[in-house]
């Protein structure tokens, strides 16, 4: 694909449309509003778009949708902009002394394209051996939903769930696949509904080939949802 050399293509997507970096661009003033201050402001916003697209706001059907569209902005598909949501992981100790994989597989991701801001929807898939501290199950999930709940690049959330179990483990060795389909790939643009992307990071020993193929094996990738 083509671009124009141009400064503001290569802020606005990062060369070959890969985030510059592992982090959620954010503004320095990001949380200076309030959620509720936010809602408001979203909600003009929203009211500006569909009265510029034509539509009558005054029908009953549509009138709550700026509203509607602004809280679920904040509170939901967006939600994990926000540091304080960032689930509080409860570790053990590793008393049993388990010391395989552990491998946490088919967690629901529907996260956002930041590209055209539409729906990504897909299975995550972790991975970890212990260095003698174990998380409690759920909290895979929850770290996923978390970093998903966010405008995103599908590499960069395999990055973040990585990066985020690899410091609440304390080790190295944490792997994650997603596979997911993007509404911006399916639904329009060139409307391919079959396909779906395929992400990956391997830390420490999942960079093992046998390692690696351990843990793929596990999940025996599975595309139908
Ligand atoms: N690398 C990467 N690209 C993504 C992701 N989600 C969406 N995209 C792509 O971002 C690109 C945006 O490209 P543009 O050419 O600026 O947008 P567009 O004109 O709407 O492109 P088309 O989708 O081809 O119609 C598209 O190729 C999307 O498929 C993602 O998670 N990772
Ligand atoms: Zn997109």
């Amino acid at each position: 694909m083509k671009f124009d050399n141009n400064l503001d293509d290569l802020e606005a997507l990062g060369n070959e449309h890969i985030g510059t970096s592992e982090n959620t661009p954010m503004r320095n003033d990001a949380f200076k509003l309030s959620n509720e201050e936010k809602i408001d402001i979203i909600k003009d916003d929203v009211r500006h778009i569909m009265e510029t697209l034509g539509l009558d706001l005054t029908d009953d059907s549509l009138s709550g949708t700026p509203n509607r569209v602004a809280k679920m902005f904040v509170k939901e598909i967006f939600g994990g902009l926000d540091p304080k949501k960032k689930p509080s992981a409860s570790t053990f100790d590793n008393k049993y002394k388990y010391g395989e994989m552990l491998v946490e597989k088919n967690i629901t991701v529907y996260s956002t394209c930041e590209h055209h801001l539409l729906p990504i929807v897909g299975r995550a898939h972790i991975a970890y051996i212990s260095n003698g501290t174990v998380v409690g199950l759920s909290k895979m999930n929850r770290i996923v939903d978390y970093f998903a709940k966010r405008p995103q690049v599908q590499e960069r959330l395999t990055i973040q769930v990585v990066r985020e179990l690899q410091e609440v483990l304390d080790t190295k060795d944490v792997a994650c696949v997603i596979d997911a389909k993007h509404l911006c790939v399916n639904s329009r643009g060139i409307r391919d509904i079959e396909s779906s992307t395929v992400t990956s990071e391997f830390g420490g020993k999942f960079k093992d080939m046998a390692t690696r193929r351990e843990f793929l094996d596990y999940i025996k990738l599975d595309t139908t949802f």
